[in-house]
């Protein structure tokens, strides 16, 4: 093979969607909670999430993140299909052991941090690379170090998750998410569990993380970072994406009565 068909060949088409899930769905006890979700993002775009509680946006989440099995439709990562595989003519869910391995590729984080307490911050961040990865204590320190940089904590290493504030703890979770170097940053109201000025830490760390580039859906209720942050805004409601729009088009001028009776009461 020539050098230019191997590199064609590793590069992914320029505009092939990073995460691309169709009619995607989830009932619990009969209950639809993802009626059908299509949704795309492709590489270096800020997706944010908007809609009312118990809407489902933490579920759509979750199944992107390969935490729960879906009941229908396709995740596909780099137009790979993630989670399930066609078996005989049938949609079939993987096993642990690989969706264990996919999920290395996408980064979760939550409004609770789940940091482990009795970990200080670096082994917290670490552990994905030694246990998942495979990679030696001392590499994983050092990427740790460099990511817990990254969201402003080298200083706060040794610390244990309850001598660090909640900002730090979210920031520390971050970091540990980062370190698996993920293809795709997914966040489920990443500042919701936070006292009010403990929000704008994380929102910043967020806010470089987009401007490094790092393609990311955040599920928020905080209008002002979708606002500035964000390239497209979504409205879930009802098992559904309601509206998708540049954020001036969704703030400003939305289509959907929905919408602009949702944003009538965040505004
Ligand atoms: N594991 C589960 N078992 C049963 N019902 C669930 C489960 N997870 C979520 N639900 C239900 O699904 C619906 C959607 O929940 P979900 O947490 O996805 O909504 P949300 O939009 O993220 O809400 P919030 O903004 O309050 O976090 C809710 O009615 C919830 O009670």
């Amino acid at each position: 093979m020539t050098q230019s068909a191997a590199v064609a060949q590793e590069a992914p088409a320029v505009n092939q969607p990073i995460l691309h899930v169709e009619n995607l769905q989830k009932a619990y006890h009969g209950q639809e909670v993802l009626k059908s979700v299509d949704f795309e993002i492709r590489k270096g775009q800020v997706k944010a999430v908007l809609g009312p509680s118990g809407s489902g946006k933490s579920t759509m989440l979750r199944l992107m993140a390969l935490l729960e099995p879906s009941d229908g439709g396709s995740i596909k990562l780099r137009g790979e299909t993630i989670g399930t595989k066609e078996h005989r003519g049938r949609t079939v869910h993987l096993p642990e052991r690989l969706l264990a391995r996919q999920r290395q590729d996408i980064g979760m984080v939550f409004q609770k941090f789940n940091l482990f307490p009795h970990l200080p911050a670096v082994r917290n961040v670490m552990l994905g690379l030694t246990s998942v990865k495979g990679v030696s204590h001392h590499e994983a320190r050092e990427l740790a170090m460099e990511m817990l940089q990254r969201v402003g904590l080298e200083n706060r290493a040794e610390h244990y998750p309850s001598e660090l504030s909640g900002g730090q703890q979210q920031r520390v979770a971050i970091a540990r998410a980062l370190v698996l170097n993920p293809s795709v940053m997914l966040f489920d109201e990443p500042t919701s569990a936070l006292d009010p000025e403990l929000v704008g830490e994380v929102l910043d760390v967020m806010e470089n993380l987009a401007a490094d580039g790092m393609t990311m859906i955040v599920v928020t209720h905080e209008v002002r970072f979708a606002s500035r942050v964000a390239s497209e805004v979504s409205l879930f409601d009802g098992g559904v994406i309601v509206e998708q729009a540049a954020p001036d088009q969704f703030f400003n001028n939305p289509k959907h009565e929905r919408t602009k009776r949702f944003l009538s009461h965040v505004h």
